[in-house]
């Protein structure tokens, strides 16, 4: 790979470029080193989100010649433009470096080209630093992950996102997703074992006994944009192999179709279950999940990032506090927060911060106006393989009763969420932290219509 892109001795080059960019903000670094100092302008290199990286290479020294063949190094996923105006310095570097020298026509000419598409990634790039604004935390993990976000959405590969319940799969997924309009979140254990195949790629009318429609699923829902597979760890076996013939494939076939269609979507799982040992235990395909973890996530449980636990904890009372209201911890508070080991993770820290808010007079926050739940650690434990069980049994039982209690929850939630902002289903799915079309798609589905909503 070239270390540039693009080489030109133009005078008017940087000017021209700045024009013809000027309408696509924040897409383009310009970088001019103030000094020929190396580490200042190693640093400067590390811009792993711009596009468009735009190298004044007169300001360069001789003694940075090593720094300027590592230039692509530095930004692997951008477009290098160079200039250098100096004839001295047009000759060392064009013997060096370039692979295309270009006349400002050409450049021109490709940089249009490459306009809408920056456009784009622009406006993507604003909703991801405000998806990312959300995912609070300074400890090495969490920079780990942050790191590891915004190099996801660069690529269209399958994203594994693993991790103990509440750790932030969810709000990760979004924010991998914030290039794509759509949105669509599948909740794996939540779809009954016979209607999985029917609600991932639809059917077509008549397919089945009570087919009566057509039905779009939810991969073509989905299409040209990402689809979240939440709890991908309980889809049964024989979705698992439809769903693999998608990724591997490109392509979907309804029930009842006798042809495939096409399908263009990225795909996202996450799983709080260990997925290899569901592999051991015959649950999981492995082959699936070799074609999944292409871009694997883990998310560390809070107890193995506790330097998180004060700023998540003011975080949410910055949330959740009413307007108007001012709270603070009390270092006591704090420690309390800190010695406590979190078996529901950032939910169950979420959930103490709201309860000592709305129990408690604006002011400082004592350790006693934090109930934890002590017993959590031992409770938690049981509760999950006891309720494991009792939802198989619910499950085998009177599944559709449970879903149907399930769906009703969801509806009077999202009409008072919307009622709640005045009608405005583009601020709810703001609230509800979700893609405004996802939103709607979902009340599509749930059977409301917007306007019966507002009213
Ligand atoms: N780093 C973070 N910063 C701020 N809030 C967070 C962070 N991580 C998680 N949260 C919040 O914690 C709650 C739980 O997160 P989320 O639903 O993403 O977890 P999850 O891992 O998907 O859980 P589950 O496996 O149960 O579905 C959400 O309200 C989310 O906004």
């Amino acid at each position: 790979m070239p270390s540039i892109d693009f080489f030109t001795k133009e005078t008017s080059t940087s000017s021209f470029i700045l024009d013809v960019l000027s309408s696509v903000d924040n897409t383009v670094d310009v970088h001019t080193p103030t000094s020929d100092d190396a580490p200042e302008i190693a640093e400067a290199l590390r811009a792993p989100l711009a596009p468009i990286v735009i190298w004044d290479l007169d300001s360069f020294s001789a003694k940075n010649a090593e720094l300027l063949s590592r230039l692509r190094e530095f930004s692997p996923d951008s477009m290098i433009l160079a200039y250098a105006e100096s004839p001295e310095r047009y000759t060392e570097v064009s013997s060096k470096l370039y692979d295309t020298i270009l006349s400002v026509e050409a450049l021109r000419l490709h940089l249009m080209s490459k306009i809408s598409r920056l456009k784009e990634i622009n406006n993507a790039k604003r909703i991801f630093r405000e998806r990312m604004s959300h995912l609070v935390g300074k400890s090495e993990s969490m920079q780990h992950l942050r790191k590891k976000v915004e190099r996801a959405i660069l690529h269209t590969g399958p994203v594994l996102i693993q991790g103990e319940s509440g750790v932030g799969k969810d709000l990760v997924a979004r924010a991998i997703a914030c290039v794509y309009d759509k949105f669509v979140t599948v909740n794996c254990s939540a779809i009954p074992e016979s209607l999985f195949e029917s609600e991932l790629f639809g059917h077509t009318r008549g397919a089945f006994t009570g087919a009566q429609n057509e039905r779009i699923g939810l991969f073509e829902d989905a299409n040209g944009g990402a689809i979240f597979l939440d709890e991908i760890g309980d889809m049964p076996l024989h979705a698992q192999v439809k769903l693999l013939r998608v990724i591997q494939n490109h392509e979907i076939r309804p029930i009842g179709a006798n042809k495939t269609r096409h399908i263009d979507v990225r795909i996202i799982a996450a799983t709080n279950r260990d997925l290899r040992e569901e592999i051991r235990e015959k649950r999981f395909r492995e082959d699936l999940y070799y074609r999944l973890n292409v871009i694997p996530m883990q998310l560390s449980p809070l107890r193995d990032r506790k330097e998180d636990i004060e700023d998540l904890a003011n975080y949410f009372i910055r949330q959740y506090a009413p307007a108007g209201e001012p709270y603070t911890l009390s270092p006591e508070a704090l420690l309390k927060l800190q010695n406590h080991n979190w078996p529901g993770n950032i939910r169950e820290l979420e959930n103490v911060i709201q309860r000592a808010l709305c129990f408690t007079d604006p002011g400082i926050l004592s350790a006693e106006d934090l109930q934890i739940d002590e017993d959590s650690n031992d409770s938690a434990a049981r509760f999950s393989s006891a309720d494991t069980a009792a939802i198989k049994a619910f499950n085998a039982s009177n599944y559709e009763e449970f879903r149907d209690l399930q769906l009703d929850e969801e509806r009077e939630f999202l009409k008072a969420t919307i009622r709640n902002c005045d009608g405005s289903v583009s601020l709810a799915a703001e609230r509800l932290r979700m893609n405004r079309t996802a939103l709607y798609n979902r009340l599509t589905r749930l059977g409301l219509s917007v306007k019966n909503v507002q009213s």
